[in-house]
């Protein structure tokens, strides 16, 4: 029987680089509102990569307490710019603000992971990735924006690094996936030691 992953989110890049990699992915969306969580949490100063791993795992628990036999995947990704936690940007202006002020400074990904089986976690695992962004030019964000609006609205920092986004950057430190929203290798090692994946 072959091995299927359940994923948990609506996330198509998260779909693609587990289909990309020979998973069988069944797609079933949490129903959790991650706003009011994450504001509980900042509100309590969590810090960021609990921020991120208690969403994740939140996602995988509610799907996985109705599939209980499945594996499920919970995920959630973070930005953390000097300690302020930005979100995915809802308009092209607030892309706009939120670029200008990560320009020439480094922020953190976070990116969470979450295995549950049986309502329960079974593995877990937050990837970070250093992101250093150059001094663009606003001439050039502009372009930027009007080129790739509205698609880097589906990205916590308005880019997607496999596209034009890569030109936001002087330095990446850290593993391409944890900056696409998904630690895939620590995931992919564990399917395979746990016998879901071939070795
Ligand atoms: N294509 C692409 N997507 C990116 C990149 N960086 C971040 N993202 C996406 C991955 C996630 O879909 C999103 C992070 O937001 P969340 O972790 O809240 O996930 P999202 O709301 O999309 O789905 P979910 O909460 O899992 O249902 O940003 C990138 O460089 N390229």
């Amino acid at each position: 029987m072959t091995f299927t992953l359940t994923l948990a989110s609506g996330s198509e890049i998260r779909r693609h680089l587990l289909e990309n990699a020979g998973l069988q992915i069944d797609v079933v969306r949490p129903r959790v509102d991650e706003s009011a969580l994450r504001h509980s949490l900042l509100a309590e100063q969590t810090p960021p990569r609990d921020i991120a791993d208690t969403l994740a795992e939140l996602k995988a628990l509610r799907v996985s307490s109705k599939k209980p036999s499945a594996l499920v995947l919970g995920c959630d990704q973070v930005l953390n710019l000097d300690g302020q936690l930005l979100s995915k940007p809802r308009s092209l202006e607030e892309a706009r603000s939120q670029l200008l002020d990560m320009r020439g400074k480094r922020h953190d990904l976070l990116s969470a992971a979450v295995l549950c089986e049986a309502g329960k976690p079974v593995w877990r695992h937050v990837g970070v990735a250093r992101m250093t962004t150059r001094t663009f030019s606003e001439d050039w964000l502009e372009g930027y924006l009007e080129r790739n609006w509205p698609e880097i609205g589906e990205s916590v920092g308005a880019y997607q690094l496999e596209a034009e986004g890569v030109r936001l950057f002087s330095r990446i430190e850290g593993d391409y996936f944890t900056v696409l929203g998904l630690p895939l290798l620590d995931l992919l090692s564990f399917l395979t030691l746990r016998g879901d994946l071939p070795t």
